[in-house]
């Protein structure tokens, strides 16, 4: 027995040692090709792990600001016994993005497949192509401004909570804005409201915030990337119940809407009917519905799919942007102030609701947006996966390399944006953006694979900072905010705003 259990174990040894060897040998085989990049040693198997992140988004920060100012703008970094190379050069950013071949999303992308399955961000291949041809048509304009009153009526209730806090301390406006950023994408997304701003305890709520932290901590946390050791960890255990509810919601909400469809159907109404109804309104379709009615006839798992992908890329990201816009708005009180004149030029003294049109009038407020988001990068991050080489800085660099997009970085280059911690939004007026490299600032990704939503994006914010502009004057006691990054960028000091009434 004792003779069974030492061959048994010596055996186990002997294959866990080969397969660490196979894994230091293909580390020194890819580093060797990679060795015109610079950047810092890393450890056999182990890479730049713990120097790098620790799993805190202020470290990855801090850490990225460093290698750039010490390595240049392109470097290298190994997590385990992976290679990254971080683009910040807008010019070798381009050669990735506008690329049709280089369009597989990174392995940290894998990380919320359970959740958002085969959806448009994390899908590629024919899949991906197929999925976005169908896409693409349901952001059409008209469509979007149906969706001005989704946006016009959630930002009421937002500003009607705001209205308990005029002239009070400085509070805490990100929760608020996120709660209204996912009842307006529950609402045009899936056509039904959770009603977030007003029971803010929802269980999806939660459980939605909980599984984007958790999927964070598992990018820097190279240990828990295979499946099998993630399942066993604390954090695994969390996100699997977190996932239980948010695809439970989804799928009920699913069900629902085809039962109304058929019930419709029974009633020989049609649900393609896109006229007047019954109560005189024009019957507005959320994604599902035009998901639903779409000739490519897609199974209830793609339909899911895509849907949880909107409220996942679709509401973190708008949240964020728009938090930072009215910091900045406060903070800065000359922009605050032309910023509401050509508001008040659009509406005078009226209080009727925004429409499409005038949300295209906003000039000076997408300037605002487009400033904030240089400044405070939404996405600061973004990667894809090489499966073909691809060459940079005139070498070709291996399969299997993710290429990071570091675009919070590549917004405060000096080279293309001087004095780059200034807020100024005149940046982007049309003839200072002459001449400017068209990939150094791409907030939204750019190329075949940039975001489908960021019209959507834009028209949301321009009206929740409208409103917010129309109806309060803003100050802050803050001076500086502490920038954490996230899967989208956070402050890690809160964002905090003083209310006094504009009329
Ligand atoms: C300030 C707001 C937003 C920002 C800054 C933003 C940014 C981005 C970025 C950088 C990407 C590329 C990510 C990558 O390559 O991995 C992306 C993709 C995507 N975004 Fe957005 N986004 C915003 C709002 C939205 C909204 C409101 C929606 C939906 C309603 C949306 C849906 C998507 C989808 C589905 C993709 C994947 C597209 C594809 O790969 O074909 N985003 N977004």
């Amino acid at each position: 027995m004792d003779t069974l259990q030492s061959i048994l174990s010596t055996f186990v040894v002997v294959v866990v040692v080969h397969q660490l060897w196979k894994l230091v040998k293909a580390q020194s085989q890819l580093a060797s090709r990679l060795a015109h990049i610079p950047g810092p040693k890393g450890w056999p198997l182990i890479g730049n792990t713990f120097e790098f992140g620790k799993g805190n988004a202020l470290d990855v920060l801090h850490n990225t600001i460093r290698l750039w100012k010490t390595y240049g703008t392109a470097y290298l970094i190994w997590l385990g016994t992976r290679p990254f190379i971080f683009l910040i050069d807008a010019d070798e950013v381009e050669t990735v993005l506008s690329s049709p071949i280089h369009i597989k999303k990174s392995v940290t992308y894998k990380f919320v497949e359970p959740w958002l399955g085969q959806g448009l961000l994390t899908s590629d291949g024919n899949h991906w192509r197929k999925h976005r041809k169908i896409i693409t048509p349901t952001f059409h304009f008209k469509i979007l401004e149906e969706f001005v009153n989704v946006f016009n009526s959630n930002g009421d209730v937002m500003i009607n909570l705001w209205k308990n806090k005029l002239n009070g301390p400085a509070f805490d406006i990100y929760s608020y804005i996120n709660l209204l950023t996912l009842d307006i994408i529950s609402e045009t997304a899936m056509g039904v409201s959770f009603n977030a701003q007003i029971n803010s305890d929802s269980e999806y709520v939660r459980a939605v915030r909980s599984a984007s932290d958790i999927t964070l901590k598992r990018t820097f946390r190279p240990w828990l990337f295979p499946d099998f050791v993630f399942n066993l960890s604390s954090l695994g255990k969390e996100w699997r119940n977190h996932l239980h509810v948010m695809k439970t919601t989804t799928q009920a909400i699913l069900q629902n809407k085809k039962l109304q469809v058929k019930a419709e159907q029974g009633k020989n109404v049609s649900h393609n009917d896109n006229n007047d109804n019954d109560i005189g309104q024009r019957k507005r379709l959320a994604f599902l519905d035009l998901l639903l009615q779409s000739p490519d006839k897609l199974s209830d798992k793609e339909i899911l799919d895509e849907v949880d992908t909107f409220m996942f890329a679709g509401h973190d990201t708008t949240a964020s942007c728009t938090s930072f816009a009215l910091w900045a708005l406060a903070k800065h009180a000359d922009v605050q102030e032309k910023a509401y004149n050509e508001i008040h030029e659009i509406f005078g003294d009226s209080d009727r609701p925004a429409t499409f049109r005038d949300l295209q009038e906003m000039k000076y407020l997408e300037r605002v947006i487009k400033e904030t988001l240089r400044m405070y990068t939404t996405v600061p991050f973004y990667a894809r996966e090489l499966d073909q080489e691809l060459k940079i800085r005139n070498k070709l660099v291996p399969v299997g390399t993710t290429i990071v997009i570091s675009t919070y970085h590549m917004h405060r280059n000096p080279e293309h944006f001087p004095d780059p911690d200034k807020f100024d939004p005149d940046r982007f007026l049309p003839e200072k953006m002459q001449g400017r490299h068209p990939y150094c600032f791409v907030p939204f990704s750019a190329g075949l694979r940039n975001c489908v939503g960021q019209k959507f994006a834009l028209l949301e914010m321009k009206c929740t900072l409208s409103k917010v502009l129309r109806n309060f004057k803003l100050s802050t006691p803050q001076d500086k905010l502490v920038l954490s990054p996230e899967i989208v960028m956070m402050s890690d000091n809160k964002i905090m705003l003083c209310l006094e009434l504009r009329k």
